[in-house]
């Protein structure tokens, strides 16, 4: 059996087209447009790549795009005041402060500064605990956008037996909330956790947000199980190659033979990412505008 290919590219290009439609129906009706603050402190190249991408897809979606980079030694002082200034913009519905910080900023205290009104990454406690409790708030957009492609996948995830492999704050812990919510049964599974493949085998859903690269191998899973692979890892270069190939945490090539659909890497759950953040952002936008969140979005 070859497991069907999880196109998340084309799932995130329909999902901006769609927040595209809103964007353009919230400046009709708010008479501005939405709008994502984005915050780089220092030069690490892989985040400005990511910064850009999510520039060039904010603008894309008819929303403002607001960029602030700053230098690698900037002051917790100065990025505190930076987050209070953008909190009191009303020009500005979503804040995202790119991670990782450079050292010497503790980024709890910078999440924390974030409105939570604002906080389109769901990240701050407040958001997290209303994640916990079923209230409605912000989550996280990767564990989001993988809900987006398992339930179109899959439909009804009642009493499907998921396991999480993986407990951060951004990933696993939300993820396994969001299962739950759906009425999966959920198992998080990390790094002190016993025989792992076996309790891998028993999944309906495998979730691996690890970031460990091609950890999670065939014969872990069991036939036909839907794989939702959150790694990117770079390789190390191959002969002949400049850099590394981009590979996720499960082995793609075995995994293919074995699960009924699986994301690639790159394309799967990446471009889901930021497509969520968008959406997040216009959910933020109506909210902090005192308008009607509309259906579907
Ligand atoms: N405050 C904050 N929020 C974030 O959401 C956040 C962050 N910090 N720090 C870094 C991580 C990483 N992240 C990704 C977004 C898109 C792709 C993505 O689109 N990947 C593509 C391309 C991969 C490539 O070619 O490099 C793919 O998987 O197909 C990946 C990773 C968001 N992050």
């Amino acid at each position: 059996m070859t497991a069907e290919r999880i196109n998340g590219k084309a799932f995130a290009a329909s999902l901006r087209e769609r927040v595209g439609e809103h964007a353009a129906q919230f400046e009709a009706s708010a008479g501005r447009r939405a709008g994502l603050a984005v915050v780089l402190v220092g030069e690490d190249p892989a985040s400005q790549v990511y910064v850009r991408s999510k520039h060039k897809a904010t603008v894309a979606a008819g929303m403002e795009s607001f960029e602030h980079r700053l230098p690698a030694d900037t002051s917790e002082e100065d990025l505190l005041a930076l987050v209070a200034q953008l909190n009191a913009d009303e020009a500005v519905d979503g804040i995202l402060v790119q991670l990782p910080l450079p050292g010497h900023l503790d980024e709890q205290a910078v999440i924390a500064s974030i409105s939570p009104d604002k906080d389109v990454d769901g990240f701050h406690v407040t958001n997290a605990g209303r994640l916990a409790v079923g209230q409605s708030g912000f989550v996280p957009c990767t564990p989001l956008g993988c809900m987006m492609l398992l339930t179109e996948r899959l439909g009804d995830l009642s009493g499907l037996e998921a396991v999480v492999i993986g407990r951060s704050n951004i990933v696993g812990k939300p993820m396994a909330q969001l299962l739950l919510d759906a009425n999966a049964t959920v198992t998080i599974a990390h790094s002190r956790t016993k025989d792992l493949p076996s309790v891998v085998r028993r999944a309906d859903i495998v979730v691996a947000a690890v970031g460990r690269a091609e950890m999670v191998k065939a014969d872990w899973l069991k036939e036909g199980a839907t794989v939702i692979d959150v790694g990117i890892n770079r390789l190390p270069p191959a002969e002949g190659e400049e850099k590394g190939r981009l590979v996720g945490d499960v082995d793609y090539a075995g995994a293919e033979g074995v699960a009924g659909a699986i994301t690639p890497v790159p394309g799967g759950v990446g471009p889901m990412t930021i497509a969520v953040l968008l959406r997040n952002t216009l959910v933020a936008a109506y909210r902090n505008a005192d308008l009607q969140v509309p259906d579907g979005l």
